[in-house]
């Protein structure tokens, strides 16, 4: 079976500096990868060439067999600071990318609601960004990511700015979320334990950003957030960190 996204042989530069040398990646459907890299790495460069953001220098980027050279429709990209538009409230931010593409349908709003339900901020929805704690913000930002139900979900550190509680809540939410959109995922961040808890697969690419080690997580979903304190869990979590620390030289 072909892989639903597929990294070829990539290589990028910018001037003089070299990102990626030799990446390959295959990522199958409903799968959900992690990637950890030391900062600078690429990672970031890694999915916005993926969100067709970015074209590589040499290789290629392939969804579902097709070469990706612009921005595709059922990508979703969630970044690392969530923008949301100060003056909407947050109904209306979600409503956003629906907006940005036609006129908005009463169908349309109902769907916003069920994602803010979703992320349990249906009590929430008038309110403004000014009235909304990180977690909120993170949370709306997740709600705008799937209304328009993406194939693929790019996540760059969404919950690195929250504070511990409300990260693993919402790391909870979010397992329960994806297995409801069934959305392949590439989530990016520096947390080996939120990457072990979430993840199908945990990649960790190196200095020149060629993949050098990947680690297939084991536990059945539904994970219950319990599973952070199984000496399994603890196991491969000890594992990733000494090969993190062993090409961290
Ligand atoms: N548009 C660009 N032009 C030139 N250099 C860039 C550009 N974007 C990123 N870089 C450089 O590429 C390297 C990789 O950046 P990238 O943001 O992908 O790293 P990262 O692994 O996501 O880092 P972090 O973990 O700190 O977010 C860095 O050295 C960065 O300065």
């Amino acid at each position: 079976m072909k892989p639903f996204i597929e990294l070829q042989k990539i290589g990028l530069d910018f001037g003089k500096q070299t990102i990626f040398e030799d990446l390959n990646l295959q990522v199958e459907a409903n799968e959900f990868i992690s990637i950890i890299g030391k900062s600078g790495t690429g990672k970031t460069t890694l999915i916005r060439m993926i969100a067709g953001l970015l074209a590589p220098t040499s290789g290629r980027v392939l969804i579902n067999g097709e070469a990706i050279t612009e921005p595709h429709k059922e990508i979703t990209y969630v970044f690392q600071k969530p923008v949301l538009l100060e003056w909407r409230n947050l109904l209306e931010n979600v409503l956003l990318p629906i907006e940005l593409e036609r006129k908005v349908t009463t169908k349309d709003i109902d769907k916003a609601k069920e994602v803010l339900k979703l992320v349990h901020l249906e009590e929430d929805q008038a309110k403004y960004p000014h009235e909304c704690s990180g977690g909120m913000v993170s949370r709306v930002s997740l709600a705008r990511a799937l209304i328009t139900n993406p194939k693929i979900l790019l996540m760059d550190e969404p919950f690195a700015a929250l504070d511990s509680i409300t990260k693993e809540q919402l790391q909870l939410e979010l397992t329960q979320i994806i297995s409801t959109y069934h959305s392949t995922v590439i989530f990016i961040t520096h947390d080996i334990q939120e990457a072990v808890f979430l993840s199908d697969r945990v990649v960790l690419i190196n200095e020149n950003s060629n993949k050098v080690n990947e680690f297939i997580v084991p536990f059945p979903r539904p994970r219950h957030k319990d599973l952070k304190f199984e000496p399994e869990f603890q196991q491969l979590i000890k594992q990733i960190y000494e090969s993190l620390e062993m090409i961290e030289g």
